[in-house]
């Protein structure tokens, strides 16, 4: 018997349990809001399209009762405020620092031993928090970023190739913030060949420069941030824990070491499996990508900074 918490049933927490659900990928998904009534209609909605579907998990909905939440094997943090065109995801830190380290307590308190999957902006540092907040293992706290971001490059590299989006190999490692994602492009192939084979340097650097601000375009097209793919790419991340499925995921992690950082939560390339974050794996970066990471790392590490001034940490 599997269960999966998914916290704020908003844009992004509805998505990926709908995801969750769609996929069978836990036996029991439960959403739980701070609106009332919120969480009980969106699970009863999905709930309605199980035989249409034709999935066998359970979607269950509650207003702010932790009790209902208990014995999962992983719980998803989403709540918290989205950003708004020309805003940046940092902004967010003094209404989501104080929410996310109140649900991460209440969380472990109902699932001592859950893996915790953070999603609610600013990703990299609301994972620092949670970290230093809850102080379990480090590889229990995986956020939730450089999936999306991949996925979004993969995405761009596709729409210059004009290929399949399922053909293409990439990964973003770094923060998810706008001038702090780096996307690997001399690593990035299509069915094998370096895309750079493929893409004149031009052409290369419009597709990065898009990943980079791929969360900002969607936010300036929807007046709010994006929930299609960050809720899918929270599900694909669950699913790697529940099944094991030690998949390489770029993701926000605890560094000791790694990547010459300590003290950081930021994206790299990790392999995900029940264990939650089972290794970090370290690509053997050049001088121009090892340079970014620092300074990628720098500007995360500015924004952790925040949480002491603002008294959450
Ligand atoms: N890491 C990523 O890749 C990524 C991607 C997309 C969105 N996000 C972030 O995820 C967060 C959610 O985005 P969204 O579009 O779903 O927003 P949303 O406003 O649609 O949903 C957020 C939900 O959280 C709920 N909430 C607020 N405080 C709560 C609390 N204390 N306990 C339980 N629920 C609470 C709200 O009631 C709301 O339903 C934002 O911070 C956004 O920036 C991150
Ligand atoms: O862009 C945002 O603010 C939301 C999220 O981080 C995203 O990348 O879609």
């Amino acid at each position: 018997m599997s269960k999966v918490t998914v916290v704020g049933a908003g844009n992004v927490g509805a998505t990926c349990a709908n995801v969750l659900a769609f996929n069978e990928v836990a036996d029991e998904i439960v959403m739980l809001d701070v609106k009332e009534g919120v969480s009980e209609g969106k699970a009863m909605d999905m709930m309605q399209t199980a035989q249409l579907l034709g999935f066998d998990s359970t979607v269950v909905g509650c207003t702010n009762d932790y009790a209902q939440t208990a014995n999962s094997d992983v719980v998803v943090i989403t709540s918290g405020i989205p950003r708004k065109p020309g805003m940046t995801r940092e902004e967010l830190i003094g209404v989501n620092a104080g929410i996310v380290k109140s649900v991460a307590t209440n969380v472990l308190t109902y699932s001592p031993n859950a893996i915790i999957v953070v999603i609610s902006n600013p990703m990299d540092t609301m994972t620092y928090l949670s970290l230093k907040s809850l102080g379990i293992p480090k590889n229990r706290i995986i956020g939730m970023g450089g999936a999306l971001d991949s996925s979004r490059f993969k995405y761009y590299l596709s729409q210059a190739l004009g290929c399949n989006a399922n053909e293409v190999e990439g990964m973003v490692i770094g923060g998810h913030g706008d001038t702090t994602m780096i996307p690997l492009a001399r690593l990035a192939t299509y069915k094998g060949i370096p895309v750079s084979e493929l893409l004149s340097a031009e052409e290369l650097e419009k597709v990065v420069k898009a990943t980079m601000v791929g969360g900002a375009t969607l936010t300036g097209l929807l007046g709010t941030s994006a929930w299609y793919a960050p809720g899918a790419a929270g599900a694909f991340v669950v699913e790697s824990i529940i099944k094991n499925q030690k998949k390489l995921i770029p993701s926000c992690v605890a560094l000791e070491g790694e990547y010459g950082q300590n003290d950081i939560c930021i994206g790299v390339p990790t392999i995900i499996g029940r264990n939650g974050v089972e290794k970090i794996v370290e690509v053997e970066l050049n001088a121009a990508e090892k340079a970014l990471f620092v300074a990628s790392a720098d500007a995360v590490r500015k924004t952790n900074d925040v949480l002491k001034e603002i008294n959450v940490l």
